[in-house]
Order: C-alpha cells, then sequence, then structure tokens
C-alpha cells in the first residue's frame, strides 16, 4: 500500500487529441486521494477523449501526466495493464460478457490481471458482490439482471483490484432516475471509503443532488469549479 499524498492524477499543459485534431489544450488540474469530481460539458466537448488519456486508451502526446503514480508520457504499451489495474473504469454501455455469468465476468479479469489462485477469486469476487448490494447474483447470467443490476456489476468489476480512482464515463446515462441515483449512492458509498471517482455525466439532477466540484470541458479548454466561478446551467 502506498501512503504517499501525491494526487491521483494531474495534468500539466496538456493537449488532449483524437488522431491529429487537438480537442483540448492547457489542461491543468489535479484530483486529490479521496476527491469526488464529475466531468460535464456538451456533447463532443472532449469527456471521453480526456478519460481515455487518463487511462492510456489515448497516448498523452503533449503536456505532463501522472495516474496513480504512472507517468503517462513514458508509459509503454505493456505497462497499460498495470495502470489499469491501479484505476477501476466503468461505462456507460454495461459491456459485460453475455455468454457467462456474473460470477464468470468477475473471475476473468480476475484472472486476467494475475489472481491465479481460484479460492482467492471465489473470495474476492463475493467481497465486491456484497459491496456492491448483488450478493446473490453471484450465478446469473448478465440478460437476468436489471439494467441498474448489470451496472452494479460493472461497479463491482471495476472495484475488483482495489482501484485508487474511478473513471466513470456516463456511468447512470441508460438508467432511469430513480435506479440512476441508487448508482450515485453507490458512487458516494465507494468514494467515502477513499476511492476517488472522475464521473463523467449530462445528468444535472445528480449534480445538484450531490454537489462536488466540477470540471468542464468548454471551447476546447477545461474549467475547474474550484479554481474559476462558472456558471452551470442545465444543459450546459
Ligand atoms: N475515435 C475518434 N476518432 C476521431 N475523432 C473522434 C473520435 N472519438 C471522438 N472524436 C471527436 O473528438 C471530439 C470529442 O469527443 P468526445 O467523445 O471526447 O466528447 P464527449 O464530450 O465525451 O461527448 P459525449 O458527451 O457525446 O460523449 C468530438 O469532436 C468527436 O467527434
Amino acid at each position: 500500500m502506498s501512503f504517499s499524498s501525491s494526487p491521483v492524477v494531474s495534468l500539466r499543459d496538456v493537449t488532449i487529441y483524437q488522431d491529429v485534431n487537438t480537442i483540448l489544450s492547457n489542461v491543468n488540474f489535479d484530483v486529490e486521494k479521496g476527491e469526488f469530481v464529475y466531468l460535464v460539458g456538451r456533447t463532443g466537448s472532449g469527456k471521453s477523449s480526456l478519460l481515455k488519456t487518463l487511462y492510456a486508451d489515448l497516448p498523452l502526446l503533449s503536456g505532463t501526466a501522472a495516474v496513480a503514480e504512472f507517468q503517462l508520457s513514458k508509459l509503454r504499451r505493456k505497462q497499460v495493464p498495470y495502470l489499469r489495474r491501479k484505476v477501476g473504469i466503468i461505462f456507460q454501455d454495461f459491456q459485460l460478457l453475455s455468454d457467462r455469468t456474473v460470477a464468470d465476468n468477475l473471475s476473468f479479469v480476475l484472472r486476467a490481471t494475475g489472481w491465479s489462485e481460484k479460492s482467492k477469486r471465489k473470495q474476492r469476487i463475493t467481497e465486491v458482490l456484497m459491496r456492491v448490494g448483488l450478493d446473490a447474483a453471484a450465478n446469473k447470467m448478465p440478460h437476468q439482471l436489471s439494467g441498474g443490476e448489470q451496472q452494479r456489476v460493472v461497479v463491482a468489476r471495476a472495484l475488483l483490484n482495489e482501484p485508487v480512482i474511478l473513471f466513470a464515463d456516463e456511468p447512470t446515462g441508460n438508467l432511469d432516475p430513480v435506479v440512476a441515483d441508487g448508482i450515485m449512492k453507490l458512487f458516494q458509498e465507494i468514494n467515502n471509503q477513499g476511492t476517488a471517482v472522475l464521473m463523467a455525466t449530462h445528468n444535472y439532477e445528480i449534480i445538484q443532488r450531490y454537489p462536488k466540484r466540477v470540471l468542464k470541458c468548454e471551447s476546447g479548454r477545461v474549467l475547474d469549479s474550484k479554481v474559476e466561478e462558472f456558471n452551470l446551467v442545465n444543459g450546459y
């Protein structure tokens, strides 16, 4: 376990690209350990591109960025799995493997990340399913679960390796308001136990109900509610 107090995410003069196109420039912010930060902005403003850069799905070509103590500019391809073990990634569409049970979905990730002992995998799967309130779902197939339950399994999967931060891209996008609120409460619990969260969302009601620091992608820049005054209006 690391006891350093350095931020879990730190960006300095970063430019975010898609191919040769600049999407965001002059990006500077830190996310501290245990912090909860929203990422907002209109469709196409660069939220997903920024998150993808942070979990090394897009290369960092300009500026410096550290995530979970990995320097992204120096990250080699073979190091990416090690970074991904330190961060949890949650997408809008659930991306569970539809042909295997919940437990097997989770076991697949554990095996891919070096958990060679079956009994330890089983124990960890029980722990994370308990944590998301789905302890009875281990042997169900994804299609036997509701959308909200499937999203909880995705959250459980993201928690398997005890990440220092969760990157969530529109995690409530496909869910009805009550179920979305349940997922948000789950994120809060996880955050209260010390995991930082960086969550891209269009869900203005959730931001109002659970106010936190906001990073806003706008006109090719990232504005930070911590250092700048900006109006967060419905629809941005
Ligand atoms: N794979 C890609 N190749 C090239 N350009 C892309 C790719 N993905 C996204 N873009 C472009 O990058 C810009 C930012 O897109 P991005 O998906 O990061 O925005 P976003 O804020 O996440 O949008 P949304 O809220 O709709 O998810 C857009 O102009 C988009 O067209």
